[in-house]
């Protein structure tokens, strides 16, 4: 078991928070990652005790998080909507309505369910809020395409780098048998231009700027949730 350190608990309020937004009947879109992780053991508890819901899994992971915790689950094709999706972020800008994600390198599922979502909450702890967004954008490629989109990122102001699998040999592989570019742009100023400039390049499977998208952001702290509508 986790140890509930001030960070783990940050995640743990956030994730029941937004737990607690799903009613009865309700198709749920799971995000991948530890905080997303906290929200879907939370709908497992909560489906224990009688709640009706069906979970989309946005990953491997998020699908065998929710598996363990009991939530039933629902291939994206067998559903007509998405009632609300809940996913984590890397970064999450103040006083916008943008985010960094993919450091599971998930981001092309989480997009696809989140984006589909009639609600999309973005659960977190307070190390994610910034004001100018400036993590490194994780653009999943066609492996072919990687020399290709990687010259087009430096050619936007940007730094590719290859994401390295940290338990095999070689690069990772997403669930979808492409490659990872974290592309470092520095402060990032335009989130939506950069964020249209990526998702043109020939090649690019998706890339980890959610612009536009979220509807809520719940962010757990030592004392309890701050939740910000957008
Ligand atoms: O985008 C993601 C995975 O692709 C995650 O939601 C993001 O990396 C945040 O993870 P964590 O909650 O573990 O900090």
């Amino acid at each position: 078991m986790e140890k509930d350190t001030s960070e783990t608990a940050a995640k743990r309020r956030a994730g029941e928070s937004a737990a607690e937004r799903v009613e009865d009947g309700m198709v749920v879109g799971l995000g991948t990652g530890s905080t997303a992780a906290c929200a879907i053991d939370a709908l497992g508890r909560r489906a224990d005790a009688g709640l009706d819901i069906r979970g989309v899994a946005t990953s491997f992971q998020s699908r065998e998080r929710a598996k363990a915790a009991g939530v039933p689950l629902a291939s994206l094709d067998e559903v007509d909507a998405v009632d609300v999706a809940i996913d984590g972020a890397d970064e999450v800008l103040e006083g916008g309505n943008a985010l960094v994600k993919g450091g599971g390198a998930a981001h092309a599922r989480e997009k696809i369910v989140d984006a589909f979502a009639d609600d999309f909450l973005v659960v977190a702890d307070p190390s994610k809020l910034t004001n100018a967004l400036s993590h490194p954008v994780p653009v999943e490629v066609l492996p072919d395409a990687r020399t290709t989109v990687s010259a087009s990122v430096e050619a936007l102001g940007g730094d590719p780098v290859l994401r390295a699998a940290t338990r095999k040999d070689g690069p990772v592989v997403t669930d979808n048998g492409n490659l990872v570019l974290d592309c470092d742009f520095g402060a990032i100023d335009d989130p939506a231009g950069l964020a249209t400039a990526l998702a043109g390049l020939p090649g690019v499977v998706e890339h980890g700027l959610f612009v536009g998208l979220t509807d809520e952001v719940h962010v757990g702290d030592d004392d309890g949730v701050r939740v910000r509508a957008l």
